[in-house]
């Protein structure tokens, strides 16, 4: 079984504007509301790749009846632990004239001692060996930036798959949990690591040096510049498909849903990097936040070319 875990989800409004004038009154040509947050992201992908995923985490009592009516539409299983307080909105602004897309994320509700403890002990009651736990995004006010760590060990200590994906400090401290499988982005890696330069073979080795954290699998995204996967066995590098853009928000999420399906799945190391990148590909040309369609992933699937890195 695979399950998302996002403690801090977000409604996320993607405004679409020409140009966005700082200081100025700016009109929004229109938007698109979509219930969010990474590991509900990773759960909607999942779910149009024909897999199944159980979406977990907190969500605030207050709004919480449009976000899981939205979470049904979808036809997607959650189980969440419900806190006082609002679930944030976190506002998308794709500025269409001069393609820039940019993100202005909440702090979110305020977790309680007790509402930590309940999510412990969901995940301590359902974590069976093997299950596939994707803990992903930031982390909300309450809890220290080392909850991830708490929530690595004890799913490891249960024989589950961690698949790992934070910034900052939750990243830093999770690290020392041991995760199996991390999705940073370049700039969350050079947060933890030394690298200065920046082409395939040198992410890929400064990438694998995480291994020495027992680490088995690294996902490096870099925007239009594409991926770098490296495993125990290979080391494989994706250029960026050129695409229409619109709208970047939850394309690392995408590649997050490809791994833990192609897991389920027993793809191998290749195929689950192809799935990805189509898939974080079909997501960027798809609007708002919203999965991109199986049609998109397969179309895109046909056009990746991995090349193999020699270490
Ligand atoms: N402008 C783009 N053109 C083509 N492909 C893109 C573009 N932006 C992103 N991608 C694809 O999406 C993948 C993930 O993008 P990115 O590195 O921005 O992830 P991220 O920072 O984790 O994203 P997010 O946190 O918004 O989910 C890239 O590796 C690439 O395959
Ligand atoms: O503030 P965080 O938790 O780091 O990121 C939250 C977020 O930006 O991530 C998703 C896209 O990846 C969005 O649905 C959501 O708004």
């Amino acid at each position: 079984m695979i399950y998302t875990v996002t403690p801090n989800p977000a409604i996320d409004i993607t405004i679409y504007i020409d140009t966005l004038e700082r200081g100025k009154v700016n009109r929004s040509r229109y938007f698109l509301i979509d219930a969010g947050g990474k590991g509900i992201n990773v759960s909607k992908v999942i779910k149009i790749l024909g897999g199944k995923s159980k979406v977990l985490g907190f969500l605030g009592k207050e709004n919480s009846s449009w976000f899981t009516k939205y979470l049904q539409d979808m036809k997607l299983d959650f189980d969440f632990v419900l806190v006082e307080g609002f679930t944030r909105t976190n506002i998308k602004i794709v500025e269409e004239k001069d393609k820039a897309y940019t993100d202005l994320n909440q702090n979110g509700f305020e977790i309680t001692e007790k509402d930590k403890n309940v999510l412990l002990d969901k995940l301590k009651t359902l974590a069976n060996p093997n299950d596939i736990f994707v803990l992903s995004g930031s982390l909300p006010s309450g809890v220290k930036a080392d909850f991830y760590v708490e929530i690595i060990r004890l799913l490891k200590r249960k024989g589950a798959v961690v698949i790992f994906d934070a910034d900052g400090a939750a990243l830093k401290y999770g690290l020392e949990g041991n995760p199996d499988i991390l999705k940073p982005n370049i700039n969350e890696l050079q947060s933890v690591l030394t690298l200065n330069e920046e082409n395939p073979l040198a992410i890929a080795r400064s990438a694998k040096s995480l291994f020495q954290k027992g680490v088995k699998k690294v996902l490096v995204s870099m925007g239009d510049k594409g991926a770098v996967f490296v495993t125990e066995q290979i080391s494989l590098y994706s250029k960026g498909i050129p695409v229409e853009v619109k709208s970047t928000a939850g394309a690392g999420d995408s590649m997050v849903a490809a791994i833990s399906y192609g897991l389920s799945k027993g793809m191998n190391d290749e195929e689950i990097f192809k799935l990805a990148v189509a898939c974080a590909t079909a997501k960027v040309a798809t609007e708002g936040v919203k999965p991109p369609t199986k049609k998109e992933i397969e179309r895109f699937l046909k056009k990746i070319k991995l090349e193999r890195l020699v270490m």
